[in-house]
């Protein structure tokens, strides 16, 4: 399996850790950048991540910004991408179960490693239930604004 990542400059130390956890899964990745703590803006790398996903390039990728959420933001305007944001085990177990998550946002500034490798390790073990999260993920896809 390969993972698409890519950070911010607050997301990039814990984007190293990211990068151990999933090459001790035996899992590549490619990774978008940003490649120093220099300041740069976080949707140039969630945008990169979230195309290769979204143009089914890659089936997931994860993203890391201070707090996850300006990635997650600029992920979520790809229309094929349901990117969350998760804090915890439990957060990410249900955005696979039942949200289908196909990016995972994470908050590096408030993750120390252990954290980072039970969310990630849940997040990819856990499976997409269907049934009616199916009806709900497709009605994502149809939401618009009303003219
Ligand atoms: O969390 C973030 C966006 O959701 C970013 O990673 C930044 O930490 C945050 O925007 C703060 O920016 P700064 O330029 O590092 O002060």
């Amino acid at each position: 399996m390969i993972i698409p990542i890519a950070s911010d400059h607050a997301g990039y130390e814990a984007k190293s850790i990211v990068k151990k956890i999933l090459d001790e899964r035996d899992i590549t990745t490619v990774d978008y950048g940003t490649n120093s703590k220099d300041s740069v803006d976080y949707p140039d790398f969630a945008s990169l991540v979230a195309q290769a996903v979204n143009n089914g390039d890659h089936k997931l990728g994860i993203l890391i910004c201070g707090t996850g959420q300006g990635m997650c933001m600029t992920a979520n305007k790809f229309p094929r991408v349901r990117a969350a944001l998760a804090w915890n085990e439990d957060i990410a177990r249900l955005s696979r179960e039942h949200n289908k998550a196909n990016i995972l946002c994470l908050p590096g500034q408030f993750m120390n490693e252990e954290q980072l490798k039970s969310i990630i390790h849940t997040w990819l073990e856990s499976e997409f239930e269907g049934g009616r999260h199916q009806r709900r993920i497709e009605k994502i896809e149809t939401s618009k604004e009303d003219n």
